[in-house]
């Protein structure tokens, strides 16, 4: 069979075969997969020499230095799958957001979208904008051999989040007030950045990803209701946008427990569950046909590694009689995190699960 007969178009059928896809497909799997939000990045020695005088955007927009960046936890760590490097604000600075990040902070955008007028500087994102990502993704999808690679983007909220605060929030007070002091606004907001982050998704499973998470890490902070009518729509129509592709979509949010339910509705074919709600009874708030990504929490780490060793246990224990599970942190990888820890955490996940 050659690459292109594989039934999920362009992937090579090893990709299309391998445990994380298999996991997100809710299919028998040979051991339960393992990949790490952030990955990449500070906890590894050699992020941080490759990094080293280069700011954080600029080597967003670099196809070797994203591709070397993105294989390294692949190769150190033996992961499942690996995840593009980038940021969540990457289409918009692609689109002329005024925005920079900042070490030690995050996002911050000079001029932050409050009115209608402000609005209307988000435009459209055409593949020609995020060139050097279809070139870094071609020359990745070469490298990674069967490993699959996930593409992502930051979900509208998440992204309004940080447009109308001007930079990280801890109570996203700006955010909340546009949405419930002129819900129009807002809607139409939420609506053109689905749009961008549908463009943004499309060129990364055109070139080559074999799965898209889209991360709204900061909606915990809003009740079900006003998730319901505020921010289901846009989300939803992310998803709507790329299911023809037939590549797993996975949702994820930090603080969702009450929240799980909607975000599997929204379209996800994953949900990402953090470590506030256990993998069983986050099953039954998502309910049937949807696997679930997670969840053991990133400070574990930091502890013995019987310790470790004992709460990735409790994980894969309420993982059991889930469809389909694949094993992640349920946030990022802390970047003082020892990367020993986490290459012992994937050696005990595939001897603990292998069938
Ligand atoms: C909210 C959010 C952002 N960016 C992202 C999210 C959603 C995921 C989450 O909830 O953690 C997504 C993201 N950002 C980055 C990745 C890389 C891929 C991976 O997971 O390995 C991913 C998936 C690289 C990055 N993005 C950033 C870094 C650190 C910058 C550096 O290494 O110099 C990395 C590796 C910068 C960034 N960008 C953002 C933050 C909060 C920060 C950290 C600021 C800091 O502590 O310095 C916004």
């Amino acid at each position: 069979m050659s690459a292109n007969d594989s039934p999920a178009g362009k992937q090579p059928t090893a990709t299309y075969e391998s445990a994380f896809l298999k996991a997100c497909r809710r299919e028998p799997v040979p051991h339960t997969p393992v990949w790490f939000m952030r990955q990449a990045g500070r906890s590894l020695p050699e992020y941080r020499k490759v990094r080293e005088g280069i700011p954080m955007l600029e080597s967003c927009m670099r196809p070797e230095l994203v591709t070397e960046i993105t294989l390294q936890p692949v190769r150190r760590h033996g992961v499942d799958a690996a995840i593009y490097f980038s940021d969540i604000v990457v289409p918009l600075k692609a689109i002329g957001v005024d925005l920079d990040i900042k070490p030690g902070i995050g996002p911050v955008v000079e001029r932050p979208i409050r009115s209608r007028a402000d609005l209307a500087r988000l435009r459209d994102l055409t593949p020609e904008d995020v060139s050097y990502v279809t070139e870094a993704i071609g020359l990745l999808t070469r490298e990674l051999g069967a490993t699959p690679l996930i593409g992502f983007a930051g979900a509208p909220f998440t992204l309004a989040s940080y447009l109308v605060e001007g930079g990280p929030s801890r109570n996203h007070e700006h955010t909340k007030a546009l949405m419930y002091g002129d819900p129009q606004l807002w809607a139409d907001l939420l609506d053109r950045l689905a749009d961008i982050t549908a463009a943004f998704l499309k060129v990364q499973i055109e070139a080559g990803a074999s799965a898209v998470q889209l991360f709204d890490s900061w909606v915990g902070a809003l009740a079900p209701a006003d998730y319901r009518r505020s921010v289901m729509p846009a989300s939803a129509k992310v998803f709507e946008a790329v299911a023809g592709y037939g590549v797993p979509r996975i949702h994820f949010g930090v603080g969702t427990g009450e929240l799980l339910g909607p975000m599997g509705e929204a379209g996800a074919d994953v949900v990402g569950v953090d470590w506030r709600v256990p993998l069983d009874e986050a099953a039954r708030r998502v309910g049937p046909g949807k696997a679930l990504q997670g969840n053991l929490d990133p400070a574990v780490l930091f502890s013995s590694p019987e310790a470790v060793e004992a709460k990735t246990r409790e994980v894969l224990d309420a993982a059991a009689g889930l469809e389909g599970h694949v094993f992640n942190l349920g946030h990022g990888v802390l970047p003082t995190t020892e990367p020993d820890a986490l290459t012992r955490l994937v050696e005990y996940v595939h001897t603990r699960t292998a069938r």
